[in-house]
């Protein structure tokens, strides 16, 4: 039974990227605790629902909107991305192209939703499938610290929704940076930035995340 005590907090996330870097399998990894090698496209939008107990006194309630990577070229983001809280954006690390398409996925969140205080939404960057051992950033020499600061993403994670890689530690960190933006909206919170590891089966924890 929740104690009288316990604040409840409901966020929707968006999960966003291009066609086929594992949005789906990211949520299900989070919310199911599963993985399955076999693609099927979403179409439109789907949904899940993971709940947090974030600390002692508070109750997350995350509502995951997975969004199909095609709807980038539909005019439906726009009413997806209503009254979102926070988004992840992904990408897959074999494939250039999707992390090219990382900054259009960025320009039409920020171009189409904005907090109350006219900030962007808190967004953390996904680079997943960091078990394939092959990886666009390394190989192109691709500086992520500082490909967030200058696209505005409050942190990004290596993931795996194959190895259960970092998406706690995701979400988590996305969580603790909407709380931020919701009890200090004046203040701006410093960009998380967890190291490349890749090959390693190891989680990386982000110390700046954990705090909280
Ligand atoms: N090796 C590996 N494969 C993955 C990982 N995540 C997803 N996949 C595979 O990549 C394919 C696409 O995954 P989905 O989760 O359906 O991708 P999506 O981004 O939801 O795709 P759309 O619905 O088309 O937007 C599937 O075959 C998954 O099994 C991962 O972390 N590692």
């Amino acid at each position: 039974m929740q104690k009288h005590s316990q604040k409840e907090h409901l966020y929707k996330l968006l999960v966003i990227g291009d066609l086929g870097v594992g949005k789906t399998s990211i949520i299900k990894r989070y919310v199911h605790q599963n993985f399955s090698p076999h693609y099927r496209a979403t179409i439109g939008v789907d949904f899940a629902l993971k709940v947090l107990s974030w600390d002692a006194e508070t109750v997350v309630r995350l509502q995951l909107w997975d969004i199909a990577g095609q709807e980038r070229f539909g005019n439906m983001t726009r009413v997806y991305y209503r009254e979102a809280m926070g988004a992840f954006i992904v990408f897959d690390v074999t494939r250039p192209a999707t992390f090219e398409a990382v900054t259009k996925w960025k320009e039409d969140l920020d171009s189409k939703l904005v907090l109350p205080n006219g900030k962007p939404v808190p967004t953390v960057l996904l680079a997943n499938k960091c078990d394939q051992g092959i990886d666009v950033l390394m190989n192109n020499g691709i500086k992520m610290d500082q490909f967030c600061k200058e696209n505005g993403f409050v942190g990004w994670f290596e993931t795996s929704a194959k190895e259960n890689i970092n998406i706690n530690e995701a979400s988590r960190c996305l969580v603790k940076h909407i709380i931020a933006s919701e009890s200090d909206p004046v203040q701006s919170v410093e960009p998380d930035i967890i190291k490349p590891h890749l090959n390693s089966s190891k989680i990386v924890s982000c110390s700046a995340c954990f705090k909280s």
